[in-house]
């Protein structure tokens, strides 16, 4: 319960209309206690009088009453409506922009589901306690106070016996608090997995009708939703014992003092009137006293979705660390940096989920690109090449060794500073449901049109995306136009290319292209990658191509740097990796040493010695 007191941050903003509510319910309340004692006065006094004009008095004040009661439970409504909407949206922003900020192997570990129900069915559930269970407990609680100060006032023997019960009923109510606890984590994290499954279903739907995995799919769905049935009915079965008991001892209890009423007013120690007011306040007293098992079991629902909100919302952001960075970052530097291209130096990775006796995926890696360098990266499959790219952007941070962008540490670096010097496109390219031009913009805004085009016509982009219905200002993505993998990978390619970036991270970028198309690309990449520093994980000799030198990366670590040509004559492996394409056997690398080495301009008749220096 303790996290629902973590939510005053968001309801502070909106805490004078909330108490204002809530005073206008305490009042809406007190008109329904005011019934009994004008019931009183009608039943003691007019009626037994025979006094119609009296009679009429006193129902029309009832009326009175009841209609107030009414139009201040309306007005409490319209009240919290829009404040409790606003506190809502305030925290599914905070979350949003949390996730944002997240590091990757934050997501690497969490379910989309999980993080997908907790910003959608759990923000609900607590805008409904802010707006009925919180109020409710605070205006039942005083009710019931007032209520058996009214009882006590009438005949306090009568009152007495309403309140046995009450000592039963706090042992059961803690009971069942614990026991529904359980119950609603268990139901709202079994949401969370349905969602996960859910959410994979639709994404990987081809993958399902590909291989007829559509029925061993449902039969997981019918599984998680049998075993989120089974806690609901587990969730109601506790509430219906809970509101069973909570109605059946009071109303005992009334039946009682009805009995012992009557036995009194027969005896004339009582007057009617009296016990009329005594027993109808007792069932004034009763919503709010059977509403509490209710407002109990949502409270409970809503504590566990605030713990499971504030679960993300406490992991530490990924700039958390940057504070003492920031102060690094501002100490004078020694002058100007001079370009020193991308340096790796004893660099060393473990995954924060790795298991511990397993070794690190990279190790004591040491790699220097000079300034304007094309490096490209080769290894067997799973040797470490996308961790190796994924360090540089800081999507994870090394756990060991330092990389330096021109002399630079990136520790050092603001994130967004390191994020404008390097730019980077994966193998699997990632589009937004956004124009073309918007999903290539967001690898530099400043670029322009102009830029956009200049990138979609370095990717080879610009004939697919002008032949698309609005151009490039068609929607694509995953609510837009769907896309073949080659034109989302160039996609990919233009957004990385459109900043004009000093550094550039490409990690197999073409793998989807046709040999044609590869070439072409390849061809207008040699343009931007002159006045670039970049680190390409290659897998195919063209890609390699397009390279000044070429980094061989096995098990975790830089085994030999050189060319092409001198890999391919000294590393069994790199000859073996690259074995089967036709370079490796008098291929238009082999018969071109020079375009091998590197191709750019003058770069390309630079020696092998020279390049290798
Ligand atoms: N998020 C992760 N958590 C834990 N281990 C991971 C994670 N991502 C990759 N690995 C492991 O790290 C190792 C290196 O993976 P990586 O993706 O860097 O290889 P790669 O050389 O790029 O392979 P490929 O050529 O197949 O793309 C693999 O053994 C992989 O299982």
């Amino acid at each position: 319960m303790r996290s629902l007191l973590r939510l005053w941050p968001y309801v502070r903003p909106v805490r004078t209309r909330l108490f204002s509510a809530a005073g206008v319910a305490v009042l809406a309340s007190a008109m329904g206690l005011l019934i009994p004692l004008v019931l009183k006065w009608l039943v003691d006094g007019p009626v037994a009088r025979r006094d119609a004009g009296g009679i009429w008095l006193g129902g029309g004040l009832l009326l009175l009453l009841g209609l107030a009661e009414a139009g201040l439970f309306g007005l409490r409504r319209w009240l919290v409506a829009r404040p409790l909407a606003q506190v809502e949206a305030a925290m599914r922003d905070a979350l949003y922009r949390h996730l944002q900020r997240l590091p990757v192997s934050f997501h690497d570990r969490w379910p989309s589901g999980q993080l997908l129900s907790r910003g959608t069915t759990d923000l609900q559930l607590l805008r409904m306690f802010l707006a009925f269970p919180m109020t409710f407990l605070f205006v039942n609680g005083v009710t019931i106070l007032v209520g058996f100060a009214i009882l006590f006032g009438q005949r306090w023997t009568l009152g007495l016996v309403l309140l046995t019960p009450l000592v039963p009923l706090i042992v059961l109510c803690s009971v069942f608090e614990a026991k529904y606890s359980i119950a609603a984590r268990r139901s709202q994290d079994q949401v969370g997995d349905l969602t996960t499954l859910v959410e994979e279903s639709v994404l990987g739907i081809r993958i399902i009708k590909g291989f007829g995995r559509h029925r061993a799919q449902a039969r997981a769905y019918t599984a998680l939703t049998h075993e989120l049935r089974g806690t609901e009915l587990h969730k109601a079965r506790l509430v219906a014992a809970i509101w069973g008991v909570i109605t059946f001892l009071p109303e005992t209890a009334i039946g009682a003092a009805l009995v012992l009423g009557t036995v009194e007013v027969a005896d004339g120690d009582l007057s009617a009137g009296t016990l009329v007011a005594f027993l109808s306040t007792a069932l004034a007293l009763r919503w709010p006293v059977e509403s509490i098992g209710f407002l109990l079991a949502v409270s409970n629902e809503s504590a566990t979705a605030a713990d499971r909100y504030f679960e993300v919302m406490d992991v530490a952001p990924a700039d958390a660390d940057d504070a003492s960075v920031r102060a690094a970052a501002r100490a004078p530097a020694p002058g100007a940096p001079a370009p020193d291209g991308l340096a790796f130096t004893g660099v060393e990775f473990r995954y924060p989920d790795a298991p511990p006796a397993a070794p690190p995926t990279l190790r004591g890696v040491d790699l220097h690109i000079r300034p304007g360098e094309t490096m490209a990266l080769v290894g067997a499959t799973g040797s470490g090449k996308t961790t190796l790219t994924a360090l540089v952007p800081r999507l994870y941070d090394a756990t060991g060794g330092r990389i330096t962008l021109d002399g630079r540490d990136i520790m050092t670096l603001p994130r967004d500073e390191l994020r404008s010097l390097v730019a980077v496109a994966f193998e699997e390219p990632t589009l937004f449901s956004a124009t073309a031009a918007e999903n290539v913009l967001m690898g530099g805004e400043e670029a322009g049109e102009d830029g956009v085009l200049r990138a979609l016509r370095t990717a080879q982009a610009q004939e697919f995306v002008a032949a698309l219905p609005q151009a490039e200002h068609t929607q694509v993505g995953e609510q837009g136009l769907s896309l073949s993998g080659g034109q989302r990978q160039r996609l990919a390619l233009a957004r990385a290319v459109v900043g004009a970036p000093r550094f550039l991270v490409l990690d197999d970028p073409l793998s989807a292209l046709d040999v044609h198309t590869e070439a072409r690309v390849e061809a207008a990449l040699r343009e931007v990658l002159a006045g670039t520093t970049a680190l390409i994980v290659a897998h195919r000799p063209s890609t390699v191509l397009l390279a000044d030198r070429v980094a061989l990366l096995s098990d975790g670590r830089i085994t030999a740097v050189g060319t092409h040509q001198r890999l391919l004559r000294e590393s069994a492996e790199y000859a073996h990796l690259m074995s089967g394409a036709d370079l490796a056997e008098g291929g238009p690398g082999a018969e071109d040493p020079g375009r091998a080495a590197g191709p750019t301009g003058a770069r390309a008749h630079r020696t092998e010695e020279e390049t290798e220096r």
